[in-house]
Order: C-alpha cells, then sequence, then structure tokens
C-alpha cells in the first residue's frame, strides 16, 4: 500500500483533481522533472538505492524458504549455506544492509524531492507576481494560492513518495513473478491466467471513479470559495443581514459535496471488495494448486512457503497500484496547472533588487494622446475612448467625473498595469515603450482609495515605498506626511505591528501611512485616488496638509470624488462614459453653465 507521506507537504486533505495520463501531460511533467537536474546525483543514487533495497527484499521468502527445507534436512538452494546458522547469519547481514539503504533512500529522495520543489515553488511565485494584471483580472486569489501550496504539495509526494514506491511494487511484482517461475512455472501460469481479466477490470473501474471523485472535487472548490468570499466580505454579509443566506448557499453544496463522495465511497468500496476477492481469492486457488504438485512432489514444503510469500507481494503490489497510480494522475493535473502559470507571458519586470535602480530618469512630464482602450478580459466594451491630456512637470491634474467613467482605468494605464490599444502615452515626451517599465513603476508612486497595509510594523509597512531606506529617512518621511505624532504615541512607537493581527488603524492614519511611504519613494509622478469615505476634519485637515507636502514639485494625478479638494488644480478634467468631456480651471468650469463640472458641483454643494 502507499506510505505515508515523508515531507513537507501539505497535501493531505485536499483533494485534487486528477489528469489523464497521455504521453502529452507526461511530457509536460518532464518539464517539471528539469528542476530535479541540479540534485541528480542524489536522485540516482536514492533510485539505485531504492531498486536494491527493493531487490533485498525479494530475497527473504528464499530465505525463509530455504530455512524450512534445511530443518527438514532438504538442500533445495544451491546459492545459500546448507545449515540454519549459515542461512541466519546471511539473512542477517542482508537485513543490516536493507537498513542502511532504506535509511539512505528515504534520506536521499527527500532532500532531493524538497530542495527541487523549493526551487519549482520559487519560480511559480516569481513568475506569479511578475504577471500582468489581466491575468490576475480573470483569476481567484484562492485559486492562486491553491496552485502554490496544494499543487505543488501533491507534486511533493509524488516525487518523494509515489515515484519511489511505484519503483518499488514494480520491482516486487517482476521479481516475484520470475522468482516464482524458478520455483515452479505451472504454478505462475496458473496465477497470470486470472491477473489480466482483474487488471482491466481494475482499469474500468478505476476510471469510473475518477469521474465521481472528480465531480465531488469540483463541488468542494465551490464550496470553499463561498468560505473564503464570505469571510473576506464578512461586514458585507453581516450588514446585509445575509448570514442566513450565506449559511444555506454553504449548507447546500456541502451537502452536495457529501453526497458525491458517498456515492463515490459506494463504488470505491465496490473496488476494493473487488480487489480482495479477486486477488487474494486467486492466490488462495494458485496456493491449493500449489498444495497439490507438494503432494506429488513436484515442489518441496519450502518452495511453497517461499512461493506463497511471492505471491502476497505480487497481491499487496498489485493492490498498491490503483491508488499509486491515483497518486500519480493528480500529479500530472497539478503539474500542468503549475506549468501554466510557469508558461505565461510574465511583464519584463525585475526580480533582483540590484537592476531596480532608475536608468531613466523621468522629470515628469505625462501626456496621453488619443488614447483608446478596452480590458482585455471585456474586450467588446470600451473603457477609453480618445482620452488626450497632458500635465507637465510638478502641474497638478485632477479627474473628475461619475463612477465608471474611466477614472481608475486611466491611473492604471499610467502606471502601466494595462496598454491601450491605440494611442500613445508619454513621458517626458516619449512613449512608456522607450522606457523600461520598472523605471516607470519606479518613478510613479499611488495612494490608493484603500491603503493595503502589510502585517509587519508600521517602519517596514513604510519602508515598502524604498526598501532600502534607513531608519532616519523612515522617521523623516512620517513627519512630514504627519504621521509620525501618531505612531510615536504607540508604546512600541514605529515597532507597531499592523494589520490582521495587529494594531487597527483609522483611515486617516493609514493614508498617512501610504503618504509616508509614497514620499520615501520619491517620485516623479504621484496618482492620488482620493479616499470616498470622508474623514473627520481633524483628520482630513492632517491628510491633506500631508498631501500638500507630498504634492508639491511633482506631477500629481488627482483621481477626485470631493471637488472641494481640487480647486486649486492645474487642470481639471471630467470624464464621462470613456471620454474627457470637459477640461480647464475649476473657474473656468464654473462658466459653463450647461456643464457637467457645473452641475457636479452643484450637487456636492447641496449634500454639504
Ligand atoms: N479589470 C477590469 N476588467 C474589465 N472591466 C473593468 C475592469 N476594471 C474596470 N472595468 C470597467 O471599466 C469601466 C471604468 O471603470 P473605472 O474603475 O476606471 O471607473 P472609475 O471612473 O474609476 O469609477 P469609480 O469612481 O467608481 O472608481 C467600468 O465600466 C468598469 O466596469
Amino acid at each position: 500500500m502507499a506510505r505515508k507521506q515523508l515531507n513537507s507537504g501539505n497535501a493531505p486533505g485536499v483533494e485534487l483533481a486528477k489528469a489523464k495520463i497521455t504521453r502529452e501531460s507526461l511530457g509536460n511533467v518532464a518539464r517539471l522533472l528539469t528542476y530535479l537536474k541540479p540534485y541528480r546525483g542524489k536522485f540516482v543514487a536514492a533510485l539505485f538505492f531504492l531498486f536494491l533495497s527493493s531487490l533485498v527484499g525479494l530475497a527473504f521468502p528464499s530465505f525463509i524458504g530455504a530455512l524450512i527445507d534445511t530443518a527438514q534436512g532438504k538442500h533445495t538452494n544451491s546459492y545459500l549455506p546448507g545449515t540454519i546458522q549459515g542461512i541466519l547469519m546471511l539473512a542477517f547481514a542482508v537485513l543490516a544492509l536493507q537498513a542502511v539503504v532504506s535509511y539512505f533512500r528515504i534520506l536521499w529522495f527527500v532532500n532531493v524531492a524538497e530542495r527541487s520543489l523549493a526551487d519549482i515553488r520559487r519560480d511559480t511565485y516569481f513568475k506569479l507576481i511578475t504577471l500582468p494584471m489581466n491575468f490576475f483580472s480573470n483569476r481567484r486569489v484562492g485559486e492562486l494560492n491553491s496552485r502554490i501550496s496544494a499543487d505543488l504539495s501533491q507534486v511533493q509526494d509524488t516525487l518523494t513518495t509515489t515515484i519511489a514506491e511505484m519503483l518499488r511494487q514494480l520491482v516486487l511484482f517482476v521479481g516475484g513473478i520470475v522468482f516464482m517461475a524458478i520455483i515452479s512455472k505451472k504454478l505462475v501460469f496458473a496465477l497470470l491466467l486470472v491477473l489480466p481479466v482483474m487488471i482491466v477490470f481494475a482499469v474500468l473501474f478505476g476510471k469510473f471513479i475518477k469521474k465521481i471523485s472528480r465531480q465531488a472535487q469540483d463541488k468542494m472548490a465551490e464550496s470553499n470559495s463561498i468560505v473564503e468570499e464570505t469571510l473576506s466580505g464578512i461586514s458585507n454579509v453581516k450588514a446585509f443581514v445575509n448570514e442566513a443566506f450565506e449559511a444555506t448557499r454553504y449548507k447546500n453544496t456541502i451537502r452536495e459535496v457529501a453526497d458525491i463522495a458517498i456515492k463515490g465511497a459506494k463504488y470505491r468500496g465496490m473496488f476494493v471488495s473487488f480487489i480482495v476477492l479477486c486477488v487474494f481469492g486467486s492466490v488462495l486457488g494458485v496456493i491449493g494448486y500449489g498444495c497439490v504438485l507438494v503432494s506429488q512432489h513436484e515442489i518441496t514444503f519450502g518452495e511453497l512457503l517461499k512461493f506463497s510469500l511471492y505471491a502476497m507481494f505480487l497481491g499487496s503490489s498489485l493492490g498498491s497500484f490503483p491508488e499509486l497510480f491515483a497518486n500519480l494522475q493528480k500529479a500530472v493535473g497539478a503539474s500542468e496547472r503549475v506549468l501554466e502559470i510557469l508558461g505565461e507571458q510574465g511583464e519584463p519586470v525585475s526580480i533582483t533588487e540590484k537592476d531596480n535602480a532608475v536608468k531613466q530618469k523621468i522629470t515628469g512630464n505625462l501626456a496621453f494622446n488619443h488614447i483608446n482602450f478596452a480590458y482585455p478580459s471585456r474586450p467588446e466594451v470600451e473603457v477609453l475612448n480618445q482620452v488626450s491630456f497632458e500635465a507637465k512637470a510638478g502641474q497638478k491634474i485632477a479627474i473628475v467625473g461619475p463612477s465608471g467613467s474611466g477614472k481608475s482605468t486611466t491611473a492604471g494605464l499610467i502606471l502601466q498595469f494595462y496598454h491601450p490599444q491605440s494611442g500613445e502615452i508619454l513621458f517626458d515626451g516619449k512613449p512608456a515603450s522607450a522606457y523600461s517599465l520598472t523605471d516607470i513603476r519606479n518613478q510613479i508612486a499611488i495612494v490608493p482609495q484603500d491603503v493595503m497595509l502589510f502585517g509587519g510594523t508600521i517602519l517596514e509597512n513604510i519602508a515598502y515605498g524604498k526598501l532600502t531606506a534607513t531608519k532616519a529617512e523612515i522617521i523623516e518621511a512620517a513627519k512630514r506626511a504627519n504621521a509620525h505624532d501618531f505612531i510615536s504615541a504607540f508604546p512600541e512607537s514605529y515597532e507597531t505591528v499592523v494589520g490582521e493581527r495587529g494594531v487597527k488603524l483609522s483611515g486617516g492614519q493609514r493614508q498617512r501611512i501610504a503618504i509616508a511611504r509614497a514620499l520615501l519613494k520619491n517620485p516623479s509622478i504621484l496618482i492620488l485616488d482620493e479616499a470616498t469615505s470622508s474623514l473627520d476634519s481633524e483628520s482630513e485637515r492632517l491628510v491633506q496638509e500631508a498631501l500638500e507636502e507630498l504634492m508639491s514639485g511633482r506631477t500629481s494625478i488627482i483621481i477626485a470624488h470631493r471637488l472641494s479638494t481640487i480647486r486649486e488644480a492645474d487642470r481639471i478634467l471630467v470624464m464621462e462614459k470613456g471620454q474627457v468631456i470637459e477640461s480647464g480651471t475649476h473657474q473656468e468650469l464654473m462658466r459653463s453653465e450647461q456643464g457637467l463640472y457645473r452641475y457636479l458641483s452643484g450637487l456636492q454643494f447641496e449634500v454639504q
């Protein structure tokens, strides 16, 4: 039977989909096996030791048979000593060899698998974080996460356990047949008569079971995503009093999972019963026939015992194949999903820190020239239509407009998260393509609506803007961002842990941390995505002051929700349905009586 896993993988409990084993899928997996290359010496040694230990395992029935025969005064095996003592001594020596070999085989297999898996994990992660935004908009975080955790753990299990076990069982199977044939061809012939029928039946049955377990896995994934969505949006669930709705939704899918799994278990149970009945039943029949041969003095009693032990090896290795094969199928599926990521085209960004130094400086001139854009996931919906504007270095450009008009999309294009289908984005008069992606993003900072803080300390969170910053630089940035005072008020000051397991910061405090982060980055172009939720007036004043400090001397693109904050902007672009329909200063735009800006201003004035 398949052994317990020997590694750090966390695959148990996560049922992974299996894939068809075809020449193509095996070819794919072979691509992952190239990760074994640096460790091939150890891997080959482990394989050899595995082979050796399996082979040595095959010697035991011979020892036992020979012991019985010798006790009865017969010397049936000319390769072994003729005395009980001699056989025992040799058997113990082989046992000791087996112990040593087994130790190294496990150690080396795990060693190779863990190291190569760490390499695959690293590459997959590197690939993931350099993939374009479009890749992420089409996938769920949970699904991607499971590729790195569950899928790779399955591959790991296969490398450390399944492959080894398959080889071991194969050696026992083939070796068993050969040794049995040496004892009695007639008996082996009898055994081989029943085997092929059982194998064909087992394969067909296995396919059927696979289909059912796939259904269960799909349903399970559905129920997992309910949990994930509900928990990550728990405040929404509570606010809408939708606990009952979510509970029913989850209860129903989970019941379906159970129903399908039970249906699967029924057939799996039948499958196991079949194996037990047929495999062991036929072994029993064959041994019965062996007894007849002993009574006719064709073989000795010791040889029959030896044969029976080999037959048991054969039975157990046959019994273990379905599970091992299923594991292999899962690993093939898992590898294909991992390879899918590894095969994606990443963005040309560097993942080595030393390549991140700015090579081409941008002073801060930015222009959009007749930009047309549709998201790759929805190519038929034009989100930006002929958008043109210019921001000279140091200017403040505000973008206003109703929800869905394309403001955040414009920011995404500046950051090169996406690329326009037509038109050009120019930095200092040169097209974006003339710069490396790293150079552009290194010289732009964004203060987003929802500031994301990592689960580390405040110091680390500010340092995210410039990883090489000294503590003095970080404190200086925090001071300029009006954040130093509130940070110092915490008992652990800059070492205070924030995020899920730490202090919860208020919206205004988070924004000031984001501003400090941006100050530290010292960008030429700044994108401010103004928070829609309003802060209390003191907090608002502190944030506004910090923003003024941040904006001074840089090109700022302000996505504004409150028109009161952008009166001083050099130009205001008014967007509607992906088009810039008005542009000018606050005064200019207010003069246009029928203008959208004036209308929106009026609305906000009424609300305030
Ligand atoms: N990743 C995406 N894939 C496909 N369509 C998107 C994507 N992101 C936004 N859109 C669509 O693009 C349009 C413009 O969205 P955008 O977020 O730029 O608007 P916005 O003006 O910033 O709105 P808001 O003020 O509500 O933030 C919307 O119709 C939106 O549905």
